[in-house]
């Protein structure tokens, strides 16, 4: 049944979701829908209250302000109910006329009267705090609550260091400040990073991120959460000169150093407050800290006192709210996108919603562990938010609204080859990004290959910058680094600013780096997690190209500093064939090196895996790793049944225990010291076959 053929349940239904979703967000600060579609509801039984009114209950949501307290934290009665503002439906400048006209039409004032000033002040994303000053002093901080009652937040609010614990100059008996507790977007974003970083819950934004440290019941993990704080008003106060206005107020408040925003304006009627909507609007990105839309006040505290207040709000104050930032719609698909350096980044396709003022049809998911951990699948109903300049961004699904079983999401198998170019994508162990292996094949990451390709430390090619490979890329005139070797002055001739002398220049830079070695080859070649040093230590082992060519896992972490890790990204590169195709090219165009031999296997503790732990009385890591690896032995990072020996120092952890689960054999800095000396004639114990 609709809600004309039903009104009587279409109201039951949306108080019970509209209690459902108040408790999410006031109690939890854990909301379950966006803010735009909660006030799609209330905005719906406010309407149908409206309509019937012989059907709206007094205990209706639509009549009451916030949520219940939690019961761990005690509670603060308000001499002075904190309210909360009506949001103006209208949303063209005539919500600001109407507005003024019911102010007028309460102060009964009629045409010939002068404008009613007004106050517009911005309406902060936050959360509503009581602070009680008694001369001076912080005695008490308290959440809003239902109005009438809030919480005792004092121990947490103490925490903020841009909450004063004393006021300055002659403050009166009582004061309570009352204003909003926020988090600035750059500190959400830092505090969401360590908590991705240590595995922690991640806030969906900086309002509940700051309404859940406020509630907190450890002050230690209020204090670790970055909040900061605006003022825009006063609940009881003793021995106050109440300012004459609204204005006047605030600047009282900043005398008493708290901090009030600097974002503000007078104006005499209406006019003023809509350039003030446009003005801040336009601003709107640029602000450290979300809003939500900005506040009109009646400027004049007499005023304010003749229009006195309805059920929740005032009747001096309307809010007019911006596009929301966060919204709701359809994640359609899931699409990928590759990054300079070959990391596939999956993109949420959403049906297209406007929010952030803008029509939003992607958003970044940022990479598998992120999809995991929301817990997003194609086909759900998801939370968009974009605020600010940051990217559009998907918070997470709308779980009551998951229809049926969706399966979840796994970039492997939707994209075992880059979108791009084909190759192959990997996954490292320990990494959160999946990355395509085609370094000198794909287009995606052409730009950054060649860069790094001709860089001073690879292939040396001087004059090729930035913005020459730009231009040689964008038109399609170098696609590999074997295009280098295959250009002529009439490809050149058709670039912007590159003149003949310059283009003979380039050619013979490129001519030039043709003559190389094959430590520099090996780094040209931008295998991920090969650095000039490990390039150096291959082309010193291997001496020849197909040596490494040829090499498998195992043979390559035979080399000194080559580990599993860097082991598995040499495989991975080669594996590829596009790389291949482009390495044999490359040979085939003129580049060369002196071939060596081999580096002559070494050391008698060849093939023999180390493990180090714990601190060692005489040698650092650095030295112990050294020495083993001067006599052919290999340091790894963690203990396996290939491991020999495990060196244990004062304070090992885990490794001994593993090392000891799996009965790997374990000595200490004297212990090693004995293994490094075998090898070297008379002290040693066994020493037959060195007579
Ligand atoms: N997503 C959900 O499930 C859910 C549930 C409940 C409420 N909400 C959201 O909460 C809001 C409604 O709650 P409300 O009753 O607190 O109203 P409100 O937040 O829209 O307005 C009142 C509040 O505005 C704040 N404020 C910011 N700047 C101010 C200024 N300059 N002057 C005065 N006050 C200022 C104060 O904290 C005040 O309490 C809506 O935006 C609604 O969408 C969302
Ligand atoms: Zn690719």
């Amino acid at each position: 049944m609709t809600a004309q053929q039903d009104p009587a349940g279409r109201i039951a239904r949306l108080q019970a979701e509209i209690r459902r979703h108040d408790h999410a967000y006031y109690v939890l600060d854990a909301p379950t829908v966006p803010d735009a579609e909660y006030d799609r509801l209330f905005r719906e039984l406010q309407a149908l209250e409206a309509a019937h009114p012989e059907l709206a209950s007094a205990d209706s949501p639509t009549r009451r302000v916030g949520g219940a307290a939690l019961p761990e934290l005690a509670a603060v009665r308000h001499a002075v109910p904190m309210l909360s503002i009506r949001t103006e439906t209208d949303t063209t400048t005539q919500g600001v006329r109407n507005f003024d006209a019911r102010v007028r039409n309460a102060l009964g004032l009629d045409l010939a009267d002068a404008p009613v000033e007004y106050l517009g002040e911005l309406k902060f994303d936050g959360l509503a705090i009581s602070l009680r000053y008694e001369h001076g002093a912080l005695v008490r901080a308290a959440t809003r609550g239902d109005g009438e009652t809030g919480e005792d937040v004092t121990h947490n609010v103490r925490t903020i260091r841009q909450i004063p614990l004393q006021l300055t100059g002659a403050a009166p008996a009582v004061l309570e400040v009352r204003g909003e507790i926020y988090m600035r977007r750059d500190d959400f974003e830092a505090l969401n990073a360590r908590q991705r970083a240590a595995a922690e819950k991640v806030f969906v934004n900086p309002r509940n991120a700051a309404a859940g440290a406020v509630r907190q019941l450890d002050p230690r993990i209020a204090a670790r959460r970055p909040l900061s704080f605006f003022a825009y008003g006063i609940g009881e106060h003793v021995g106050f000169a109440l300012p004459e206005t609204q204005a006047g107020l605030l600047e009282c408040l900043a005398a008493f150093g708290v901090p009030v925003c600097e974002h503000r304006c007078v104006s005499a009627g209406p006019d003023g407050l809509i350039a003030f909507h446009a003005h801040i609007a336009a601003l709107r990105d640029t602000l450290p800290y979300d809003i939500d839309g900005v506040v009109y006040k009646v400027n004049r505290a007499d005023l304010q006192r003749e229009l006195g207040f309805v059920t929740r709000e005032p009747r001096w104050a309307v809010a007019h709210k911006y596009p929301a930032q966060e919204e709701i719609t359809r994640l359609l698909a899931i699409d990928v996108q590759v990054g300079r350096t070959g990391a596939l980044t999956p993109v949420a396709r959403l049906e297209p919603v406007f929010v952030g003022g803008v029509t939003v049809t992607n958003a970044t998911l940022h990479n598998q562990d992120e999809i995991d951990r929301k817990d997003v699948r194609i086909g759900d109903w998801v939370i968009v938010r974009r605020a600010g300049d940051v990217i559009p961004e998907v918070v997470g699904p709308v779980l009551e609204r998951r229809e049926g079983e969706l399966p979840r999401y796994d970039l492997l198998a939707a994209y075992p080859s880059c979108p791009v170019c084909g190759s192959h994508v990997v996954r490292g162990e320990d990494e959160a990004v999946a990355r395509c292996t085609g370094g000198l094949f794909c287009p995606a990451q052409r730009k950054q290959a060649l860069l790094h390709f001709a860089g001073r430390r690879a292939m040396d090619i001087e004059g090729l910058g930035d913005k020459l490979v730009d231009q040689l890329v964008d038109a399609a005139i170098v696609k590999s680094p074997v295009d280098l070797y295959r250009l002529g002055l009439l490809a050149l001739a058709n670039l912007e600013r590159m003149g003949e002398k310059s283009a003979q220049n380039l050619l013979a830079a490129i001519d030039k780096s043709r003559n190389t070695t094959l430590a520099r080859f090996i780094f040209a070649l931008g295998i991920r997690n090969v650095g000039e040093a490990t390039a150096r230590d291959l082309a010193r082992h291997f001496g020849q190209l197909d040596a490494l060519l040829a090499a498998d896992l195992e043979a390559l972490q035979q080399v000194p500093d080559v580990g599993p890790v860097v082991a598995q990204c040499i495989v991975d590169f080669l594996a590829e064939p596009h790389n291949r195709e482009v390495i044999e090219q490359l040979r085939a165009a003129g580049v060369r090196w002196e071939e060596g031999e081999p580096a002559a296997p070494a050391g008698h503790l060849l093939g023999k895996t180390f493990v180090l732990t714990g601190t060692l009385p005489n040698l650092s890591r650095d030295e112990a790793k050294a020495l083993i690896e001067a006599a052919g032995g290999k340091v790894s990072g963690s203990v396996s049944k290939k491991t020999d020996w495990v060196v244990a120092g004062a304070e090992a952890g885990s490794k001994l225990d593993k090392a000891q689960a799996l009965g790997v054999d374990i000595v200490d800095e004297e212990g090693l010291r004995r293994l490094l000396e075998q090898g070297q004639g008379p002290a040693m114990d066994t020493g037959e076959e060195q007579a």
